[in-house]
C-alpha cells in the first residue's frame, strides 16, 4: 500500500482509497511490548490492536508490518516506508512538526529499573541528576532522553541503546546503573528478561516535566490528512463504545487509568497546552 499511486486509472488515488482497495495497511513498529510487538509470528499490542480495529471499520482488514528502530520510525514514515506508525508514540510538540498524530489512544507514565536492592537508592530522575556518577541507559529517540535532561540529568550520564532489550542488557551487565522507559514497557521487559538481577522501582516518583503524562497515538504522513480524519472518526466511535478501553485492558493496561480523558485533544498537546 505504500508509495505513490502508479495505477494511472484516473480513480480516487488518495492513500485511504488505495488502502481500501488493497485491503491492507503497512504499519511501522519498534517491537516494544505492550504497545506493538511481534510474538510467535503475530503482531500484538495495544496500539496494534486499536489500529487494527479502526482499520477494520474502514474496510482495511490486513496489516503488514515493518520493524524499525524506535528512533527511525518518524524518518521511515516520512520516506513512506509505511502508512502509519503504531507504536504508542507520545504526541509531543516537536514531533507534531514532522508527523500528523491521530487523536490520543492511551495515556502513560514512566518507570525505572535498577539493580536488585536498588543499591544507589534511585527513586526519581532527580536522584539520578543529583549523583553525576550514575548512568542511565535509554532507547534512542525516546522521550525519556528529554525528560531526564529536563530534570537536570547531564547528557554524559545518558547511554543510548537501539532498543529496549539493549537498555536492559546495559543494566544487567553493570554498564549502566538504571534504565527508564514507559512504566508498562519496563514492567513487561523485566518479565521477559527473566532475571533476578534487576528490579522495578515501585516507589518511583513521576517526573514533573512537560510531556508527563504522555499521550500515545498513531502517527501519519503530514500529506495524509484525509486518512487521519477517517481514522479519527472511527477511533472516536471505538472509544465511545468501550472497545478502546477493552483493548487496553487486554494488553495489561488499566482501562480506567490509561484511558484518555474526553477533553484532551491532539491539537492541544501539539500546541503545548496540555
Ligand atoms: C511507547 C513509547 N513512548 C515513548 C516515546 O514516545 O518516546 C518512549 O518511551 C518509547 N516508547
Amino acid at each position: 500500500a505504500c508509495g505513490d499511486d502508479t495505477s494511472g486509472d484516473g480513480g480516487d488515488d488518495s492513500l485511504l482509497a488505495q488502502l481500501q482497495e488493497e485491503g491492507k495497511v503497512t504499519i511501522g513498529f519498534a517491537n516494544e511490548e505492550p504497545y506493538a510487538y511481534e510474538e510467535d509470528g503475530e503482531l500484538k499490542g495495544a496500539a496494534v490492536d486499536i489500529a487494527k480495529a479502526v482499520f477494520a471499520e474502514l474496510g482495511v482488514d490486513e496489516m503488514d508490518s515493518q520493524l524499525s528502530e524506535f528512533s527511525q520510525l518518524i524518518s521511515g514514515l516520512q520516506a513512506k516506508q509505511f502508512d502509519v506508525i503504531t507504536a504508542g508514540m507520545a504526541i509531543m510538540p516537536d514531533r507534531c512538526e514532522n508527523v500528523t498524530f491521530g487523536e490520543p489512544e492511551m495515556t502513560y507514565g514512566e518507570g525505572l529499573i535498577v539493580q536488585k536492592g536498588n543499591p544507589l537508592g534511585l527513586e526519581s530522575y532527580k536522584d539520578i541528576a543529583e549523583n553525576p556518577d550514575v548512568t542511565v541507559s535509554v532507547m534512542s529517540g525516546a522521550m525519556e532522553n528529554d525528560y531526564l535532561q529536563d530534570e537536570g540529568v547531564d547528557p554524559s550520564q545518558i547511554q543510548s541503546a537501539n532498543d529496549i532489550p539493549a537498555t536492559f542488557a546495559a543494566v544487567e551487565s553493570g554498564r549502566a546503573d538504571a534504565t527508564t522507559g514507559t512504566e508498562m514497557t519496563v514492567k513487561m521487559a523485566l518479565e521477559s528478561a527473566g532475571t533476578d538481577a534487576l528490579e522495578f522501582v515501585e516507589t518511583f516518583e513521576q517526573p514533573d516535566v512537560e510531556g508527563i503524562p504522555s499521550y500515545g497515538a498513531a502517527a501519519f504522513h503530514p500529506d495524509e490528512q484525509e486518512l487521519v480524519d477517517a481514522y479519527n472518526e472511527k477511533l472516536a466511535e471505538l472509544k465511545a463504545d468501550g472497545t478502546v478501553a477493552e483493548l487496553l485492558e487486554a494488553n495489561g493496561f488499566s482501562g480506567e487509568m490509561n484511558m484518555v480523558p474526553d477533553d484532551i485533544t491532539t491539537e492541544q498537546i501539539c500546541n503545548g497546552e496540555v
